[in-house]
């Protein structure tokens, strides 16, 4: 059984309305995450506000601007996805969207490959299974989306080599991300030229019911990333691009 589904402040606050149908895929969720949680161990966060603040608050509220236009094709990649999140949040609030969920651990790729056919979403979401390096120089990949994110995968320059590469020339980068200061920024901002993009935004949320603080990060390209990024499997994370 699912818990009961949040009230309307809480979709207030996220300013977005669901239907029915997506409360409903959102509360599925929950279930199919404990019942795969028993097999593989994707999360801790499972549980009441740790669920629906933690990881499907925590998804969306960077989207915002995209849930206002839900409808709207749009291709994106959530690198490092566990569980599943943000991306199967994403994949139910954006029905116009086509999500492809990578993560290099077998086991956690195949759960969450389960997960979507559950909710009925297998027909626009795909799952890889691979290390992101390796996906940045496939065709099939580099250059292809509209959007490319990463929750909690690693230090925010590795991410950036990680997500850059994959972007469309309008496409987007959503770095999440928990603490970030105006040093970070300074820092940062110099240290993804080479990839040939520029941070555009750094967003604040507070979470509901004080569960912290969350920042986004919105990269955009500025010319064609260099085909050696992202460089090859472990480097970006050992050698990340300013060190
Ligand atoms: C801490 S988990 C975060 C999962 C999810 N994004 C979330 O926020 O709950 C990080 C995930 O990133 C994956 N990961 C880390 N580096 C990766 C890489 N280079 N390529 C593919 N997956 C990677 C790990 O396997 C792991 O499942």
């Amino acid at each position: 059984m699912a818990d009961a589904t949040p009230g309307a402040e809480y979709w207030t606050a996220l300013g977005w309305q669901p239907s029915t149908e997506q409360v409903d895929q959102l509360a599925t969720l929950q279930t199919l995450l404990r019942e795969w949680n028993e097999k593989v161990n994707l999360t801790r966060l499972v549980e009441g506000d740790d669920y629906w603040i933690n990881q499907v608050f925590d998804s969306l509220w960077p989207l915002a601007h995209e849930l206002k236009t839900p409808h709207q094709p749009r291709t994106c990649i959530d690198v490092g996805t566990g569980g599943g999140f943000p991306g199967l949040a994403i994949a139910i609030a954006l029905p116009g969207s086509h999500m492809t969920l990578l993560d290099s651990v077998g086991r956690k790729t195949a759960a969450v490959e389960a997960m979507a056919s559950r909710l009925g979403l297998a027909d626009r979401v795909a799952v890889r299974t691979e290390r992101i390096e390796t996906t940045g120089h496939d065709r099939a990949c580099r250059g292809q989306f509209d959007l490319a994110m990463a929750r909690a995968v690693a230090a925010a320059p590795v991410v950036a080599e990680y997500l850059v590469p994959l972007l469309k020339p309008k496409g987007e980068a959503l770095l999440f991300r928990g603490q970030w200061s105006e040093e970070d920024t300074t820092e940062f901002s110099s240290v993804i030229s080479p990839l040939k993009a520029q941070l555009t935004g750094v967003q604040t949320c507070q979470l509901p019911a004080k569960r912290g603080i969350r920042h986004l990060l919105r990269v955009q390209p500025i010319g064609s990333c260099p085909s050696s990024y992202p460089r090859a499997v472990g480097i970006p994370s050992r050698t990340p691009l300013g060190s």
